[in-house]
């Protein structure tokens, strides 16, 4: 068993799998999660989480906390690891910021979000701490508060922030993937973690905001119209482009194809994609870490991209009606 001491930010569906796989490596005595919403369920019962690989009707219960300034008092000699497991959606008070009091100067930060660019502000608030960032594949939601549904695999891989950091960067990755691996997921160090941010990107800017408008599963959309999976495939294809104007040349059709291949071969109604869960909750959206940075990579690259850059108007008008209560109304 590992020593290390983790604090998860952030205790929806992906905090509770990663919890519950991490508990196989680490005493959960050593684990502690920032609830909200869940805070009571979770303090009083942890997670239940029914997952089609690991099994029905698991329960792990780290200690919960409503602050990162409660969590840094229950463990006063600091965390080895603090993995945001938030949405990517920055308000008045950046994540960054939010965190500060449990960072010591040997915490690494670990990313498990969605999106492209999402590091930076973290490195510009702690230029000397380890960076880690995670790319999920991961399908689970949270149905109700501390019950948690995952399906189909838990699969991450891993990366410094930058890829060319310090050997003891490196070395704390390795644990991170060790400890995930050694929790029956399926995770990687990757040399430029990058490059997979940017396919899984292929992913979520596509479906996620699609079947956030369409209310659809993934599987759902694409038997929703003829056109639908070509449609699909074409908005793929934009975010592939700007993937390889920034570099990452290994982003081609191939990708593509087997990113599409993904979906497209579960059987229905297929994945609820996050964005889609917030959308139908009334919650924000992930549309800037997901869309809007990587069409202003776009546009500064001149890379066109139509279809996505209507998927962004058209989501971030869906994010601005929860903000209108009456909007339905017209009043
Ligand atoms: N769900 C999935 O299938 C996958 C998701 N991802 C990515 O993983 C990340 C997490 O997603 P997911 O787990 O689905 O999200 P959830 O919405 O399920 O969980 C996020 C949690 O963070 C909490 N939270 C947000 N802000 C704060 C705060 N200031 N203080 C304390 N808690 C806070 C939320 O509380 P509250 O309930 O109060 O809002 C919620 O419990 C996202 O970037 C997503 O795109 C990646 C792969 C798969
Ligand atoms: C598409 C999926 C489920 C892959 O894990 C995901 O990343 C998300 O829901 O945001």
């Amino acid at each position: 068993m590992s020593s290390s001491k983790i604090l998860v930010f952030g205790g929806g569906s992906v905090g509770a799998v990663l919890i519950y796989l991490l508990s196989k490596a680490i005493d959960i005595s050593n684990v502690v999660v920032v609830c909200r919403s869940n805070y009571d369920s979770v303090a009083q019962n942890g997670y239940t989480i029914d997952s089609t690989v690991y099994g029905t009707g698991l329960n792990v219960k780290p200690i919960a906390v409503r602050s990162v300034k409660e969590a840094a008092h229950v463990c006063p000699n600091g965390f080895d690891y603090i993995c945001l497991t938030t949405k990517a959606i920055h308000g008045d008070v950046s994540q960054a910021e939010m965190i500060r009091p449990a960072v010591s100067s040997r915490t690494m930060i670990c990313l498990a979000q969605n999106g492209i660019g999402i590091e930076k502000p973290y490195r510009d608030i702690f230029p000397d701490n380890p960076i880690a960032s995670i790319v999920v594949y991961m399908p689970c939601t949270q149905t109700a508060p501390g019950v948690v549904s995952h399906t189909n695999y838990a699969k991450f891989m891993l990366g410094t922030y930058p890829a060319n950091s310090p050997s003891e960067h490196l070395s704390a990755v390795d644990q991170l993937t060790e400890m995930l691996n050694h929790g029956g997921a399926t995770a990687v160090h990757e040399k430029d973690v990058q490059l997979a941010r940017w396919m899984k990107l292929l992913v979520n800017g596509a479906y996620n905001p699609i079947c956030a408008l369409s209310r659809l599963r993934d599987v759902q959309f694409l038997g929703s119209s003829t056109g639908a999976h070509a449609f699909l495939r074409k908005v793929m294809s934009e975010i592939a482009s700007i993937a390889r104007a920034e570099g990452f040349k290994e982003v081609d059709e191939s990708v593509v194809d087997r990113q599409l291949g993904i979906s497209a071969g579960r059987g229905p109604p297929g994945v609820e994609p996050s964005m889609m869960a917030d959308a139908l909750a009334g919650s924000h959206l992930e549309i800037e870490s997901i869309v809007g940075n990587a069409l202003r990579i776009a546009q500064s690259r001149g890379v066109e991209c139509p279809r996505l850059e209507t998927i962004y108007y058209l989501a971030k008008g869906l994010d601005m009606s929860f903000e209108i209560p009456d909007a339905l109304q017209g009043k």
